[in-house]
């Protein structure tokens, strides 16, 4: 049982059997130390949150248990019964119970669920021969075990994002069965699994994380939600700079406990919206009822940024609105609703895709838009995978924010590096980027911080149209209010700014409106006060729909 006291301070004290004991763990990179002699214990049955800022450890703490970096010398790490001088390698973090489950879930999406399970359990024990007959029997009767509704045969790229994750939580759980700790004292670590999944999903994941602390291991749970790690943990133990600030009993605290010792001081969460007159409302209420049954129209009389009209691909279905200049408007659903495909229509990076889309009265044929036309005419995509989409790691801080630049800042042939790095050092630094080193490798940045470099990238060129999806995925309280005054800034700046995420604060902290889509069209639209999370919940499921419902106020308009 834990009976450790509400805030703990400096070490971490907890007074049951530890299954895992870390000592005076650091960690340093070149000359810069980012994890400070660290003690922690994480009990037998017990869930431990683990939260920071962006760019506090926790991601290196994790490869730590991994076995991907090994910590400075000094360093002591004890798993059950094993004590270890120095750090793991990835084979005996296997060996002795510790299994990892990361954001990107890490399964072969072309593949069965039995390949994806079998290539795991090779991973631990290498074997020349395999029985895919008895694999697949084996695969089943785990899944069935856990009474997934998951076919073993399934390819992965065939499964919903909620089964892809519980497949990939259930192979972590019985991975550990081949280990030496046999599952007991073993450490599953949960890396983020739950972003891309709605909160109802979620619950049937911590369901399964409960039945390993059940039979006797222990989880680590890493996230950026601070309500969900309340409601899921039994302990939150807080980083700040690399340093442990305490752990904290999770039934006893709430969120401002958290962000006080993660950040250092109270944090007020305040609206991003732009604040409406209600002659304003009265015009907004106004014209998306005339709009009812075409397109969303822009609140006010500004000039439109963006028009799209009868967009539509296999997964969108003749989706029309328009978005004024200085407007930030949110796009959302469920997963799979479609409005994650429409930023990507839009910037010409679909394929199949009809339609038309104008930027400041300049029209495509979405058929036919490249995203270099796209770029031309204005347009600033900023994906919501930044690592694989939005930049290229392994290359320099500057280098990726320059490269939109390069040709601006070119007379002839010479491209003028000198004034590109003094510019891109003032980006930084104006943008909060830490560390603001522009040789830094981008992927060695945290989450929030990469996104603030993605953000400078596309920002310095004055796009008429900025497209984000999931901005803020993955990025702490306080990078996610910087990346809110960014978007603010560039929509004062006469951009029109389109925001698909399926984080309903973060729409309604931020938007001037908000569409919500269900089964490819849009079916509703918030506008301003009525922008809630309730709403947009209850519109996304099509539940007892507030505020204007567009399939219904056509119906309106058709009796
Ligand atoms: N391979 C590396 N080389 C140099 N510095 C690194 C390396 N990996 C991480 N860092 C630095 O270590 C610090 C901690 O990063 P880490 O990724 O562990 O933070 P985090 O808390 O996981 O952040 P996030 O929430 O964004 O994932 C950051 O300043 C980061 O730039």
């Amino acid at each position: 049982m834990i009976t450790e006291s509400k805030a703990a301070g400096g070490g971490d004290r907890l007074l049951a059997t530890p299954a895992v004991r870390l000592r005076n763990l650091s960690k340093t990179f070149g000359t810069t130390t980012v994890l400070h002699q660290l003690d922690l214990d994480i009990a037998a049955g017990e869930t431990r949150g683990l939260v920071g800022e962006n760019g506090s450890g926790k991601s290196t703490l994790i490869k730590i248990l991994a076995g991907f970096h090994q910590p400075d010398h000094g360093a002591e790490i004890e798993i059950g019964e094993t004590r270890l001088e120095g750090g793991l390698t990835p084979l005996l973090a296997r060996e002795l119970g510790l299994t990892f489950v990361h954001q990107d879930l890490a399964l072969v999406t072309s593949l069965s669920v039995s390949d994806n399970m079998t290539m795991n359990a090779l991973a631990a024990s290498p074997s020349w021969r395999v029985s895919p007959k008895a694999e697949l029997r084996a695969t089943q009767t785990l899944l069935d075990s856990y009474e997934l509704g998951v076919d073993a045969r399934a390819a992965v790229s065939s499964l919903t994002q909620l089964q892809r994750a519980m497949v990939a939580i259930v192979r972590a759980i019985d991975g550990v069965k081949h280990s030496s700790s046999q599952g007991q004292s073993s450490l599953l670590v949960l890396d983020e699994p739950t972003v891309f999944l709605p909160k109802t999903d979620r619950t049937l994941l911590f369901d399964l994380a409960r039945r390993h602390t059940n039979a006797g291991g222990c989880v680590l749970f890493v996230s950026h939600d601070l309500e969900e790690c309340l409601e899921v943990t039994d302990t939150i133990t807080v980083l700040r700079d690399g340093r442990l600030q305490g752990t904290l009993v999770s039934n006893d605290s709430d969120r401002a406990d958290i962000i006080r010792m993660m950040v250092g001081k109270e944090l007020n969460v305040v609206s991003h919206r732009r604040a409406v007159t209600p002659s304003g409302l009265a015009t907004a209420a106004t014209a998306s009822t005339a709009s009812a049954g075409s397109a969303p129209a822009a609140p006010d009389a500004r000039p439109s940024a963006l028009t799209v009209r009868e967009l539509s691909d296999p997964a969108v279905h003749g989706i029309s609105f328009d978005i004024a200049q200085g407007e930030v408007v949110g796009l959302t659903g469920l997963l799979g609703s479609g409005f994650e495909e429409v930023p990507y229509l839009v910037a010409g990076a679909g394929r199949g895709a009809s339609g038309t889309i104008a930027v400041a009265g300049r029209e495509f044929r979405a058929r036919s838009l490249r995203p270099i036309d796209a770029i031309e005419a204005g347009i600033a995509l900023i994906p919501g995978d930044r690592a694989r989409q939005g930049s290229v790691s392994s290359l320099s801080v500057l280098d990726n924010i320059s490269v939109q630049s390069l040709r601006a800042n070119r007379r002839r042939f010479v491209i003028d590096w000198k004034g590109i790095r003094a510019a891109s050092q003032q980006l930084i630094t104006d943008y909060d980027v830490r560390p603001p080193k522009l040789d830094a490798t981008y992927g060695t940045l945290s989450g929030g911080n990469q996104q603030k470099v993605m953000l400078a990238k596309w920002m310095q060129t004055g796009p008429k149209v900025v497209l984000l999806h999931e901005p803020t995925q993955g990025v702490d309280i306080g990078a996610r209010e910087q990346i809110f005054d960014i978007v603010r800034a560039g929509a004062d700046a006469g951009a029109g700014v389109l925001c698909a995420s399926a984080d309903q604060e973060q729409l309604a902290l931020l938007c001037d409106r908000v569409l919500v889509m269900r089964d490819g069209s849009i079916v509703a639209e918030l506008v301003g006060d009525d922008i809630t999370k309730a709403a947009i919940a209850s519109a996304s499921l099509g539940s007892a729909p507030r505020s204007t419902d567009r399939s219904d106020s056509r119906k309106a308009t058709r009796s």
